[in-house]
């Protein structure tokens, strides 16, 4: 119904917000765009869903989430690759665990600053009736 897709409208033109500053942060510049599987060519055997900030942005706009709850599932998506790619203690693979952590916590830190929780409550009774 129209009022339902108000509360959605302004669920997506919340979600892009954050999807920007998580992409514009320098610190997350490796989780921006899809690993390169010419430059890492066993990525594919052992990632099976990957997910990075780009795709996110895509899919707000073909209207993928309906409550932030989605959108947490898939921020989420992208922390567990990094995690299950990089598992060693080289340095390099703990730096990007350590950003993956980083890129989670400020992910929630955004939503719960600025969604108030009725209007996360609205959207999952939306869900719900869909
Ligand atoms: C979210 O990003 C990642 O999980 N990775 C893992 C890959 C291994 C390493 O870093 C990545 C890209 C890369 N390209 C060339 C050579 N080595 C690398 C980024």
């Amino acid at each position: 119904i129209c009022q339902e897709e108000n509360t959605l409208r302004e669920l997506r033109i919340f979600l892009r917000d954050i999807c920007a500053k998580l992409a514009r942060n320098k610190q997350f510049f490796m989780f921006t765009k899809p690993v390169d599987v010419e430059e890492v060519p066993d990525y594919l055997d052992i990632i099976k869903e990957p997910m990075d900030l780009e795709t996110l942005m895509s899919k707000i706009d073909k209207h993928s989430y309906i409550c932030a709850r989605d959108f947490l599932d898939d921020i989420d998506l992208i922390v567990r690759n990094a995690l299950e790619y990089n598992p060693d203690k080289s340095a390099e693979d703990k730096h990007i665990r350590h950003r993956a952590c980083s890129l989670r916590d400020k992910a929630y830190a955004f939503i719960k600053a600025e969604m108030d929780s009725d209007f996360e409550d609205t959207c999952r009774d939306i869900r719900e009736k869909r």
